[in-house]
């Protein structure tokens, strides 16, 4: 655009100049505030700035006070959490009493309502047979009122002759229309009352019905918490497990210390072994030093008495020597007197001779020269010659004598002194004998006393080698240890047994197990939860039924007893346990119980047996000692036998004694007196028992079935246990039974003998219902004793023990009325509760009080047999024996509940 040319709007150039030039001072005017704002904003945002900060602190220090307030808040909830969780746990424990509370009062209304739609039944059937008399009569008074008119009408053509009978008869008639009008009555108000009673029965049936239904909800709303409760229970399922997991470390770690333990009692056991053989050998040796020594001191002793005598001996020789020196002198000197006496006398003598012959020679000269010369002097000369001869001769003869009396002295003297000499000389050589063999055993002494010195030495050094300076110490100290591994392992084991107990106890005390015997064609199936069976036939109410376990028909021997071994467990943990099998005949009950010779198809008693004394050798290794001892009873006709007793014929093994079953004290053994009890050392004993008793049971052929029991039998296995350590016992009681069939009788086809017995088997298994029935409803007598199966069966009905029945079942579409009775009967066993307070309970005992076992059943009697019989006294004691008195149980949980399962 040029200057001074128009816009379309007639602005010029300057004049867009000018407003331009004014806009720009508009412009800047604006800036200008702006700017000014843009600054007391800045200098707010600055103050706003300081402010916050002073906020954001004040704030900081208030969130870090709340912060602490909430953290105590927390702590606080944390609390309260935790007791909400106790309130809510003990909260669940009286929800599940409730619950069980509800279910018995459920129970209890079905019943009722059972009870009252039975009682509405029979007054709708009373009311029935009410309406029909009531029809009959109305057809009666019909009938009497059409007789009537007829003989009205009879009589009205005889009415003259007849007006008077008719009179009467009319009268009669009136008087029994009267009365059968009084009973139409009666009737009538009998079949109101009928009728009342049936709207009676209605509304109390509606009423029942809404309490029912309220029930309902209650236990609706009860199951829904029982849903919660069996998450916990499933929780405390995992934490049972984690339990048994660390238990069966415990256990683990316990046999690593066993074998530790093993190790090292091996080891001090070598180590005292080879201690105790070089003591014995030690000993050995210082006893033969100390014989010797002892031997030496004798000999030396008797040797020194030998030699005193001897020296005694000696100085007397000596003295008697000098004596006979003496003697022999003295006899020396007599002996030269008596030489010189006889020098003299032979000198005189010779003279004499000397004489004689001169005078022999003067006389002989006289003779011849001088013949006559004095003669008498001759004469006289040879007088006194011969007086002299003869004294002479008389000397000669007294010195001869003399002589030889000499001679024989000195031959005496001298034999005397030659055996003194010589036994002189003998004693002398024994001296000289007995000192050389003083010599040699004082160097026998010598080498003993040095291989004494040396064993003592080589003593000295093995004890250094195992420092044994400290050896009581170390033995002390493996005692210790041993006590301590010995507790820890019975620890172990209780706590393996409590939580065992407590295992079966969350399984309940009554459980029920159903068995369906293989089968061609079969009614009844097994639903897919594993607990429950649909029995559908025809003519047979469509209907199932909840147990605790169910076995098809392709479950083995083995798997049912995997099922029940646990409570066979039980028994040996001081439980009385009872099994028992009920069904009607052919339905698998003895399969069950007894089985069959094969090892797989071995049933429940041999399978138990078996699995006891596995189970007792192990313990024996923890230090138990175990007793089993089995009776066998049947029950027959309601009449006790002993399937074991030696007796043959017709009553063998009878037990006449109506009181032969005996209960033992605050819960002992159950016994029947008179029954024997065979020790049970193996399984083949065990199985030898079950044949002899197989072979004695009463069977008999039916209809039915052609090996049917005919009876009941009961296996009874006593375990007494006993730990030598701790002194504790246990008691325990498994019986195992087989029940007769529950038959019909008109299905057995069952006459005279079998009638009876049908009707025994079927009365006895009734009670056992009743049993049931009033321990399910609580009352306060049970009537155990009107059978006696369940008198024998008592302690273990009652609640302190433990029960597992078997319902049998035959599945075939004959059978399904028989199946219907027996499930129907099993369901309400499986309802029942035994209410036992604190569950099952332990028999044990301290060992002081422990029933001998040697003298167990060893009652009066003296032979064996007798020995082996239970006695009078009702406990398997000899006389003298205390029963034992059990110790408080072991600790169970205070409710024993029974799940409900389905
Ligand atoms: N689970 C099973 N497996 C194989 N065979 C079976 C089974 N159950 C039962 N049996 C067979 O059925 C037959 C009858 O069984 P069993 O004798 O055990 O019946 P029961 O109930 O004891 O009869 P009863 O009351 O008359 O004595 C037997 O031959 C047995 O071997």
């Amino acid at each position: 655009m040029q200057l001074g040319q128009r816009t379309k709007d007639g602005a010029t150039a300057e004049s867009r100049i000018q407003e331009l030039a004014a806009l720009v001072k508009l412009l800047r005017r604006c800036l200008n505030q702006l700017m000014a704002r843009t600054r007391t904003f800045i200098d707010n945002g600055i103050k706003f700035e300081k402010e916050a900060g002073q906020q954001v602190e004040s704030v900081q220090l208030a969130s870090e006070s709340a912060t602490k307030a909430l953290e105590a808040e927390l702590a606080n909830a944390k609390r309260e959490t935790a007791q909400a969780a106790a309130a809510h746990k003990s909260a669940a424990a009286s929800w599940q009493g409730e619950l069980d509370y509800h279910k018995g009062e459920a129970s209890r209304i079905r019943r009722e309502l059972e009870r009252i739609e039975s009682e509405r039944d029979r007054a709708r059937e009373e009311a029935r047979r009410a309406e029909q008399a009531r029809q009959e009569l109305e057809g009666n008074v019909k009938g009497l009122k059409k007789e009537t008119g007829q003989q009205l009408r009879e009589l009205q053509m005889n009415r003259g002759e007849a007006m008077r009978a008719l009179q009467d008869a009319r009268e009669a008639a009136e008087r029994r229309e009267q009365l059968l009008q009084e009973d139409l009555q009666k009737m009538q108000v009998r079949a109101e009352y009928a009728e009342s009673r049936i709207v009676v029965a209605d509304s109390e049936l509606s009423s029942l019905r809404k309490a029912l239904q309220e029930q309902e909800g209650k236990l609706r709303e009860t199951e829904a918490k029982l849903t919660t409760l069996r998450d916990e229970h499933n929780q405390l399922k995992l934490d049972f497990k984690a339990q048994l997991g660390v238990h069966a470390e415990v256990v683990a770690e316990s046999s690593r210390i066993l074998s530790d333990y093993e190790d090292l009692q091996e080891r001090c056991s070598q180590m005292v072994t080879d201690l105790e053989d070089r003591q014995t050998q030690l000993a050995g040796t210082a006893q033969q030093l100390q014989a010797a020594q002892q031997g030496q001191q004798a000999d030396h002793a008797r040797w020194e008495g030998r030699y005193n005598s001897l020296q005694a001996d000696r100085n007397l020789l000596a003295e008697r020597e000098a004596g006979l020196q003496e003697e022999k002198a003295q006899l020396k000197a007599a002996l030269g007197n008596a030489l010189e006496q006889k020098a003299e006398v032979e000198e005189a003598l010779h003279r004499a001779l000397h004489e004689q012959h001169h005078l022999q020679h003067e006389s002989v000269m006289r003779r011849l020269g001088c013949a006559c010369l004095a003669p008498w002097r001759t004469e006289e000369r040879l007088q006194c010659c011969s007086c002299k001869k003869l004294v002479k001769a008389a000397v000669v003869v007294g010195a001869t004598t003399m002589m030889d009396v000499l001679k024989g002295t000195e031959a005496r003297l001298i034999s005397e002194a030659e055996r003194l000499t010589s036994s002189l000389e003998a004693s002398q050589r024994s001296l000289a004998a007995e000192q050389e063999s003083k010599a040699a055993i004082c160097q026998e002494a010598a080498i003993k006393a040095a291989r004494l010195a040396h064993l003592e030495g080589e003593m000295e050094a093995l004890q250094g080698v195992m420092g044994v300076g400290d050896q009581s110490e170390m033995v002390s100290q493996l005692v210790t240890r041993v006590a301590k591994l010995e507790t820890a392992v019975a620890e172990a084991e209780l706590t393996r047994r409590q939580l065992h107990n407590q295992l079966v106890e969350i399984r309940g005390n009554i459980r029920v197990f159903c068995r369906i015997r293989p089968a061609a064609s079969s009614v009844v199936s097994c639903l897919p939860d594993g607990v429950s069976v649909r029995l559908e036939a025809e003519g047979v109410k469509d209907s199932s039924f909840t147990f605790d376990h169910v076995f098809d028909q392709q479950s083995s021997q083995a798997d049912v007893f995997q099922q029940v071994s646990e409570l066979v467990q039980s028994a040996l943990d001081g439980y009385k346990v009872c099994l028992f099998s009920y069904g009607q005949t052919g339905a698998g009950k003895t399969h069950t119980m007894q089985g069959t010779r094969a090892a797989a198809g071995q049933g429940i008693i041999p399978r138990a047996v078996g699995k006891i004394l596995e189970c007792v050798a192990k313990l024996q290794e923890q230090g138990w000692q175990y007793e089993l001892q089995a009776s066998f009873i049947e029950v027959y006709n309601e009449t006790l036998r002993d399937l074991l007793a030696d007796t043959k014929g017709r009553d063998a093994g009878r037990i006449t004694d109506q009181n032969a079953i005996k209960h033992g004290a605050a819960g002992g053994h159950t016994i029947v007196v008179g029954a024997v009890r065979e020790p049970v050392e193996s399984a083949e004993g065990a199985a030898g028992l079950v044949k002899r008793a197989a072979a004695a049971r009463a069977v008999e052929a039916t209809a039915m079935n052609a090996v049917s029991s005919r009876s009941h039998s009961v296996f009874m296995l006593y375990i007494t246990g006993k730990h030598e350590a701790t002194g504790a016992c246990v008691h325990g009681a498994l019986n195992l039974v087989d029940l007769a069939g529950s038959e019909r009788l008109n299905r057995s086809e069952a006459s005279g003998q079998r009638q009876k017995e049908a009707c025994s088997i079927n009365k006895s298994l009734s009670s056992l219902g009743d049993v049931f029935q009033a321990l399910s409803a609580k009352t306060p007598h049970v009537p155990y004793r009107n059978s006696k199966l369940t008198h024998l069966l008592q302690p273990c009905l009652g609640g302190d023990g433990k029960t597992l029945m078997f319902v049998n079942i035959n599945p075939e579409a004959a059978s399904a009325n028989e199946t219907l009775c027996s499930l129907r009967f099993a369901a309400k066993v499986n309802a029942c509760e035994t209410g036992a307070r604190g569950g099952a309970k332990r028999h044990t005992s301290q060992a002081a009080e422990l029933p001998s076992s040697s003298s167990a059943g060893a009652s009066a009697g003296s032979t064996a047999q007798a020995n082996r019989r239970q006695s009078l006294s009702g406990a398997p004691l000899g006389p003298g024996i205390k029963r034992k008195a059990p110790l408080p149980p072991a600790p169970m949980p205070q409710r024993s509940l029974k799940p409900r399962i389905g």
